[in-house]
């Protein structure tokens, strides 16, 4: 049996519909729902199981809304995200048609390489008359050149099988990114892993390495009802270790209490939290596809 795994950016203008479609393709037992951080990372967020293929959906934070500074970095860095996908789908309002904003990103999604895969789905069909869909659908490829063109309705589920299946064998032929008995707590690990790269970034400010990922490598839940987690920060040099343990461990110390306090909120019990900072040199190209955190900022974003 040939497995296939691999990255789709789903992207659109907000309220396109693409959290709907996400629930609708991955199910409530792998979704993941964090909305709470934003990084300049591009975030995982669900993964469906289509046959013998693992689609991982990657969220693009911020791409629509750069007000300030360093919402221009998280554009920079969502579209970098888009660019390292497998496939790419873009998500518009049948009723909405060519607004704005989706002419924005049709310029961006001219600078993302050539070859890339990027699909058309036009949502929320149940709105429009036929011959608007036509007419929209012919606009659009006109103006991009997508590799196919889906009519859904994410919240009817109409179209949502044939575009899941079709995701699934446009992924290249591989292991699957995350095994099956992970799946199941991969959310919890990532939000945690998430809660403490966003105590880091508070900490931190300006100083914060762009290059740095916080995995949970491991999850005990232990019989006296607490839980273990031990969490690894990689940055990719050596100096920037110093910058993330800070004076005498300080500044690794109070991120740690700050995660941990909000993590034992979260799943209302006491936590052990254990962070390690690792250099890495190379984790971009090796944690790519599969860290936990999957895609990532890349150098000259910024
Ligand atoms: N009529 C209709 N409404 C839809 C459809 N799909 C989604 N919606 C509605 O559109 C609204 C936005 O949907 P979301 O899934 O939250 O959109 P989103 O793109 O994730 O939005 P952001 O999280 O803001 O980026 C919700 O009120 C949905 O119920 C559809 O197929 N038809």
């Amino acid at each position: 049996m040939n497995t296939r795994a691999g990255f789709v950016a789903l992207i659109g203008e907000p309220n396109a519909g693409k959290s709907t479609l996400l629930n609708r393709m991955v199910g409530a037992k792998v979704s993941i729902v964090t909305h709470k951080v934003q990084t300049t990372r591009t975030r995982i967020r669900g993964v469906a199981i289509e046959g013998d293929a693992q689609i991982v959906f990657v969220d693009t934070p911020g791409l629509f809304q750069p007000r300030r500074r360093l919402d221009r970095a998280m554009v920079a860095a969502a579209w970098g995200g888009a660019a390292d996908a497998d496939v790419v789908v873009l998500m518009i309002e049948a009723h909405r048609g060519v607004s704005e904003g989706v002419e924005r990103i049709l310029e961006g999604l001219g600078n993302i390489g050539e070859g890339r895969k990027v699909a058309l789905a036009i949502n929320k069909i149940d709105r429009v008359e036929s011959q608007v869909l036509l007419g929209l659908t012919k606009d659009m490829n006109e103006r991009y050149n997508f590799v196919e063109t889906f009519m859904i309705s994410a919240e009817k589920g109409f179209g949502v099988d044939a575009l899941r299946a079709w995701l699934a064998g446009q992924l290249p032929e591989g292991p699957w990114l995350y095994p099956e008995d992970q799946i199941a707590d991969l959310p919890m690990r990532m939000i945690a892993a998430e809660m403490t790269r966003e105590k880091l970034t508070l900490r931190l400010h300006q100083e914060l390495p762009y290059q740095l990922t916080v995995e949970t490598e491991h999850w005990e839940e232990r019989p006296d009802g607490t839980a273990r987690i031990d969490q690894v920060v990689y940055v990719s040099r050596d100096g920037h270790k110093g910058i993330v343990l800070g004076n005498k461990g300080e500044t690794i110390k109070s991120v740690s209490k700050a995660s941990r306090t909000e993590l034992e909120e979260f799943l209302g019990r006491r936590v052990h939290l254990f962070l390690q900072v690792k250099v890495r040199e190379k984790w971009q190209e090796e944690a790519e596809r599969y860290s936990e955190m999957g895609l990532d900022f890349k150098d000259g974003n910024a």
